[in-house]
């Protein structure tokens, strides 16, 4: 992202969405009663219209799906209906607001996250945009982690695909409540039946269908909403038509009859099934309703929906087309109606800083003007620009000159944010994504005790309990190359410029080898390095040379093993004398892929000093970073500290590197084991080409767990060694000429075979 341009307002996407100090438009609809409406305002909203409601009006959401099943679209249609762009962008044609990235627009993904705040019917939504493709996943876990609920969106004609259900677990993980919406109702070969049974049987999740869609494919006009029995109908007039007036009224008996029998059917269906999740309004049906399932109000029905989505015991189902402008108005509703409030979610220790300002740092972007610009995401307290805070990760105190709201590259300057919101701070040098931020060290002390005094008796004397909130998960890179700038006189500035990268983008490593000098990318996937390398050219203007991709494989040992080690080193007047003894062991096969762990005997752990039981743990630690192989990182190793003996006076750094030597010398008695990336690979392929893309697989050592059918198509699934899949995505459209869309993702570790680890060793050692 260019974001220096982007404090330009005269830029042409400012020009083209918002126009600095428009009035806000007042004007609002309620599709339930009124008929035919036309809204948008001659003008469009300025951001500083947006609502600043009660915390219980907030809406923190995200977008989250597989790769192109149309959240920048959908996206695009909420800015629009909501009054805050003049024009509807397109993704195929690059102008889309949240796509502002060149990369983005080039290729019509998204590549980051982008965050735009807008009000639908008094309540403010801040919106987080994800990227569907897998390489970009960190940028899905770090929304999830801050955001209250989701929009899940799914193509209709496709229903519940690879990475859907890498980022419906991950909203899992962060107990985020979901609204499902099937886009793509325009195609012919959408199918709702289908679509709801691939939510049941692949993400095992419980889906309430609140719609049912009038006609299909190219006849798609609209849907009957099932709480209220209203039909919502987008009457295509001309070929330009947006989307913003559309019919609502009543069901009638006029109305086709099948339809009218689906929708009677799916409605006792609904109200039955609500019923088995929420025992209030199974207690109402029986005592007001038990023979007049039609007389069910339409707000107490929407009362326990919404119920049972918080409760995450049911995801609502709505669909439209966002393409074709149709079912957005609703989704929005559908946000407001079930997805909860800030202050419905249960965020465990904030509650102990009270009043006090308690945030989470998620995001950082790089602007070459004003330095770091830092997302924050405030759970307690309020934040004020000219004030001083304190990040209790870097244990630091620093000033924060100004507050932001977004609105994907555009930011426009707010006095103060309250809780529950999400804002953009300019100042902070220091943090980085998952630092807790709070207003000083003395309110971080008070939360520190009240939290001590909650948790009293189940915490050891001495031990602190923890006020920092837990960060964002990065994972793991599986891909490096080697990254060289033109001339060593732009080494600086290529530093430079992986230092701000990396600072933006925590699933990008970069190391330096120690034996060659050179520096290495570590990234999640082919198309996160030729993005990243991509950005060095475009922002920062250094035209480098990337070395071949190649796998970041991992080590593990084969046997238990048990040593002693000794170190005695007199530094200056100090003699420091040590013994260290432990045994490393491998953790049983079906968790290798797991991470290392360590600990000490019991009696051991009584007995040494925290300072000293911390330097042990750097040292074991710090060797798991290199296996003794290859020297990749170790996975699914045990180590247990069974003796640490020292003579008075060693220092504990002393200790630290006896006992990194000892766990060397048993690392290596232990038998090294190379570890390869597995990856679960899905192929949707047309069925004239799918024993090409069998074929091909085969010779990649790719096993095949099933094939599907989808329509014509058939899906393959399988696993797949990453190291046989480098260049895949040119490879696949020739054999299927274009025909074929695939998605990769990591599926676990495993031993790679003694023959297959044999030319490794000799090929990374040379001989080959
Ligand atoms: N037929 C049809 N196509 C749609 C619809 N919505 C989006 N598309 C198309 O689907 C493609 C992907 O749309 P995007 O909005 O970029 O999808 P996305 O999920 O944001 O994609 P990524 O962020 O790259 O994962 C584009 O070509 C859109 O024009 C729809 O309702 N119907």
């Amino acid at each position: 992202m260019s974001v220096g341009a982007s404090w330009t307002f005269s830029r042409m996407i400012w020009g083209r969405y918002l126009t600095a100090g428009l009035q806000c438009c007042r004007c609002r609809v309620n599709w339930h009663v009124k008929r035919h409406y036309s809204f948008l305002p001659d003008d469009i909203k300025s951001l500083r219209s947006v609502v600043s409601p009660d915390i219980s009006k907030i809406r923190n959401i995200g977008i989250m799906a597989h790769i192109d099943a149309g959240k920048t679209t959908t996206t695009e249609r909420m800015l629009y209906y909501s009054g805050y762009i003049r024009a509807l962008g397109d993704v195929d044609d690059g102008d889309t607001v949240t796509d502002f990235m060149a990369q983005e627009r080039e290729r019509g993904i998204t590549i980051q996250s982008a965050a735009v705040t807008f009000d639908w019917k008094s309540h403010r939504i801040n919106l987080i945009d994800t990227p569907g493709h897998v390489d970009f996943t960190l940028e899905v876990e770090r929304a999830l982690r801050v955001l209250d609920g989701a929009v899940a969106v799914f193509d209709a004609s496709a229903g519940v695909e690879a990475q859907t259900l890498t980022v419906w677990r991950q909203a899992e993980k962060h107990h985020v409540p979901c609204v499902c919406f099937l886009n793509k109702m325009d195609k012919p070969t959408a199918n709702l039946n289908f679509s709801i049974e691939s939510i049941k049987r692949k993400l095992r999740a419980n889906p309430v269908l609140l719609q049912i869609p009038v006609g299909s494919g190219k006849t798609f006009s609209g849907v009957v909403d099932l709480l209220t029995n209203q039909k919502l109908i987008w009457r295509q007039r001309s070929v330009e038509d947006d989307g913003r007036t559309f019919d609502s009224k009543p069901l009638d008996p006029s109305d086709d009859p099948g339809l009218l029998q689906e929708v009677s059917e799916a409605r006792v269906a609904l109200i039955e099934q609500v019923a088995d999740l929420d025992d209030e309004f199974a207690e109402l049906l029986l005592t007001d309703f038990s023979d007049n399932f039609d007389a069910v109000p339409a707000n107490k029905l929407q009362e326990a929906v919404r119920r049972v989505t918080l409760a995450r015991k049911g995801v609502p189902v709505l669909c439209g087309s966002s393409l074709r402008n149709k079912g957005v108005q609703p989704l929005l509703d559908a946000i407001n109606s079930y997805l909860p409030a800030p202050n419905e979610r249960h965020h465990d220790l904030v509650r102990w800083y009270k009043d006090d300002l308690c945030a989470l740092a998620f995001k950082v972007l790089h602007d070459k003007q004003r330095g770091p610009l830092v997302f924050l995401r405030i759970y307690s307290g309020t934040l004020k620009p000219q004030t001083a805070v304190h990040n209790i990760n870097r244990n630091s105190i620093e000033r924060m000159s100004r507050l932001l709201v977004p609105f994907a590259d555009q930011y426009v300057e707010i006095p103060s944010m309250t809780a529950g919101n999400i804002a953009l701070t300019v100042g902070l040098k220091q943090a980085v994504t998952g630092d807790t931020i709070v207003s000083s060290k003395a309110s971080a002390a008070a939360a520190a005790r009240r939290a001590q005094k909650d948790s009293g008796a189940a915490k050891k004397k001495g031990e602190q309990a923890s006020v920092i909130l837990s960060g964002v998960e990065v994972p793991d890179p599986v891909f490096f190359c080697t990254i060289e700038p033109p001339t060593m006189a732009k080494q600086a500035d290529l530093e430079n410029a992986l230092k701000c990268l990396q600072r933006e983008d925590p699933s990008l490593k970069v190391r330096v080898d120690p034996d060659s000098g050179q520096t290495i990318l570590c990234g999640m996937g082919e198309l996160h390095i030729e993005i990243i390398h991509d950005r060095i050219r475009r922002e920062y203007g250094i035209e480098t040379h990337l070395g071949p991709l190649q796998v970041a494989y991992r080590e593990t040992i084969l046997q238990e093993v048990s040593t002693t080690d000794m170190l005695d080193r007199t530094v200056g007047e100090r003699r420091n004398v040590v013994t260290v003894e432990l045994t490393v062991r491998p953790v049983d096969v079906s968790s290798v892929g797991g991470p290392c762990e360590m600990g000490f005997t019991e009696a051991l752990g009584e007995q040494l000093s925290p300072e000293i039981k911390e330097a042990v743990e750097n040292g074991v630690n710090g060797s798991y970073l290199q296996g003794p192989l290859l020297g990749y990182p170790l996975l699914g190793v045990s180590t247990l500290v069974q003796s640490v003996k020292m003579e008075p006076g060693t220092s504990p750094a002393m200790v630290s590197a006896c006992s990194s030597r000892c766990m060397l010398k048993a690392l290596k008695l232990a038998g090294g084991q190379v570890l390869e990336p597995m990856m679960s690979l899905e192929v949707t392929v047309g069925e004239e080409h799918l024993s090409t893309v069998l074929g091909d697989l085969a010779q990649r050592r790719g096993t095949v767990r099933d094939i599907q059918s989808r329509h014509d198509d058939k899906v393959l699934l399988g696993t797949v060694p990453l190291a046989e899949m480098m260049g895949y995505s040119t490879i696949l459209r020739t054999l299927t000429s274009g025909n074929a869309t695939f998605s990769l993702e990591l599926d676990t570790y495993e031993a790679m075979n003694p023959q297959d680890q044999n030319t490794l060793l000799k090929r990374m050692g040379g001989l080959m």
